[in-house]
């Protein structure tokens, strides 16, 4: 097996379950990653893959089961512990880049350090030298009603980068690009997180984008199953 093992993982889920009214979404889902890994959560439409990804992430709670990130806890967290741990650890991308639309590209990336109280000039400094990285310093003065789709998904990808997150979390990042666009996206996004030991949770339905990740789990009835290592 190469699933990262729960033991030593970054972040690991065990026993998830969650229904919304009658509708089942997780039904026992286990899941794990290590530092550095890319993990492609696929399988059909329903399956409960946002579902797994908005739990181990602390956005919504199971019903039951656990979710571990480093030595915490998350499931006996409260919200407010859960959205700190948010800010100061994890990193989103998700289908429509999700930008602030008054705020300029910069600030958009700059924001999630402001909110943890890093001073503007600093911000926008690291923000500019990750819009760099992602090839869109040429828009760092427009507004995100002022981009293509291709160029806003690229400034999401340096919004969710510039903490030096833990964990980025990214559903269909590429969900809305054609197919070329959505290739450069996730290059940049799998190289910027190898390089910063980042892991990355990429829900797809896509297995050319699944490509790009070290290994493939498959969610079907709301629960998750390893696939054989891709890479
Ligand atoms: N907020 C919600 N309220 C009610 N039902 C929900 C909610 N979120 C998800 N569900 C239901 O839970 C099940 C799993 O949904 P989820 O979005 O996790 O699946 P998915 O695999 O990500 O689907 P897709 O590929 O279509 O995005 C579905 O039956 C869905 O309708």
């Amino acid at each position: 097996m190469t699933s990262a093992t729960t033991t030593g993982a970054l972040l690991s889920a065990h026993g998830l379950h969650k229904t919304y009214g009658s509708t089942p979404a997780l039904a026992g889902a286990d899941f794990s990653i290590n530092a550095g890994e890319v993990v492609a959560v696929m399988g059909p439409s329903g399956s409960g893959k946002s579902t797994l990804l908005h739990c181990l992430a602390g956005i919504v709670p199971p019903d039951s089961g656990t979710v571990r990130y480093k030595d915490r806890d998350l499931s006996g967290m409260a919200d407010g512990g859960r959205s700190a741990l948010r800010r100061s650890d994890f990193g989103f991308v998700f289908q429509f880049g999700q930008l602030v639309p008054e705020l300029t590209c910069t600030e958009n990336v700059a924001l999630p350090l402001r909110l943890v109280g890093v001073g503007r000039k600093e911000a926008n400094a690291r923000a500019t030298s990750w819009l760099e990285r992602l090839e869109v310093d040429d828009v760092r003065h427009h507004r995100p009603g002022q981009v293509s789709g291709g160029q806003g998904q690229r400034v999401a990808i340096a919004r969710a980068l510039v903490g030096n997150p833990g964990v980025i979390f990214a559903d269909e990042p590429t969900g809305a690009l054609d197919s070329l666009n959505g290739e450069r996206v996730m290059e940049l996004l799998t190289d910027a997180a190898r390089d910063t030991h980042a892991a990355v949770v990429l829900v797809t339905h896509e297995s050319r984008v699944a490509a790009y990740s070290d290994r493939e789990v498959v969610v079907r009835d709301g629960k998750a199953r390893d696939m054989a290592g891709v890479g």
